[in-house]
């Protein structure tokens, strides 16, 4: 399913344009990463697509979500889509997880509203799901509650929630920035293998260049609200045309956690 934003634009109470006139299109199954450093706007760019805006906060413009518009739609019809057709992951998973209720309880709540009723029948498409994002010891964490998980296994939670539903687009903001770099390594591979299992279109929101050149292959740069540059991840990497890409690109060399490739 393509997603395509045009113009959006989200201005605060006080009228200022935290998002100004931000264009970016993905094609289905396509990987959208958009960067940029803290308060650019990627997190209320993604809200105002899913429609999760906070009060205060109002978006224009437009988003087609496989050509149909769904920004301004009303809230039930916002809520169907939310879930079925696109998903959201966040950077802390607690903050999308219940913390009185067991994690297979959880994970069957989606499945439960799509319709699977039978105990047995729930059981078994929970163990699949918890087996997909790769937890081993799947009646353990079952029974478990959230905060009795590493933050690594609640993020596979989260996105084995955010999967039960089948989403044609996935958008992931920050799904890595809370945890240690090995686990971060390890959830990025999972979600890279998960979106091209499932053909699902993943827009990934990072600020952390290294990490959004391996999982996109077309970048937005945001700056304070704006787009300073879009286009193919290795056209970015190589030759980054906005001077704050080249600084983002500059200190990821520095650290030497960037590869061009040279093909
Ligand atoms: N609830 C809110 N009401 C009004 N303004 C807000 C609200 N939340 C965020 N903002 C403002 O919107 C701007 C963009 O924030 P946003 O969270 O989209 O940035 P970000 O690029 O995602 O940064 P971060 O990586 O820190 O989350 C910021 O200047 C912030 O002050």
């Amino acid at each position: 399913m393509s997603l395509d934003v045009e113009g959006l634009t989200v201005t605060d109470a006080s009228g200022h344009a935290v998002v100004d006139e931000a264009t970016w299109s993905v094609a289905a199954g396509g990987r959208l990463g958009i960067i940029g450093e803290s308060g650019s706007g990627k997190s209320m760019t993604a809200l105002a697509v899913m429609g999760l805006l906070p009060d205060g906060l109002h978006a224009s413009g437009s988003v087609h979500l496989g050509g149909q518009e769904i920004l301004g739609l009303p809230e039930r019809e916002l809520q169907r889509i939310r879930g079925h057709r696109i998903a959201m992951v966040f950077q802390e998973p607690l903050t999308a997880l219940d913390p009185l209720m067991r994690v297979g309880k959880q994970v069957a709540e989606p499945l439960r509203l799509r319709g699977v009723r039978k105990k047995n029948q729930l059981h078994t498409k929970v163990s699949e799901l918890l087996d997909m994002v790769a937890i081993t010891d799947i009646d353990r964490v079952m029974r478990s509650y959230p905060w009795e998980l590493s933050g690594g296994q609640r993020q596979r939670i989260a996105l084995a929630m955010a999967l039960a539903n089948e989403p044609e687009v996935l958008i992931a903001d920050e799904p890595t920035t809370a945890l240690d770099v090995t686990v971060q390594a390890e959830i990025l591979a999972l979600l890279q293998r998960l979106v091209a299992q499932t053909g699902t279109t993943l827009v990934f929101i990072s600020h952390d260049l290294p990490v959004v050149s391996t999982v996109a292959d077309q970048i937005v740069v945001m700056r304070r609200g704006r787009i300073v540059e879009s286009g193919g991840t290795q056209q970015i990497l190589r030759k980054p045309s906005a001077p704050y890409t080249q600084t983002l690109l500059t200190a990821a060399r520095n650290v030497n956690r960037v590869r061009v490739s040279n093909d």
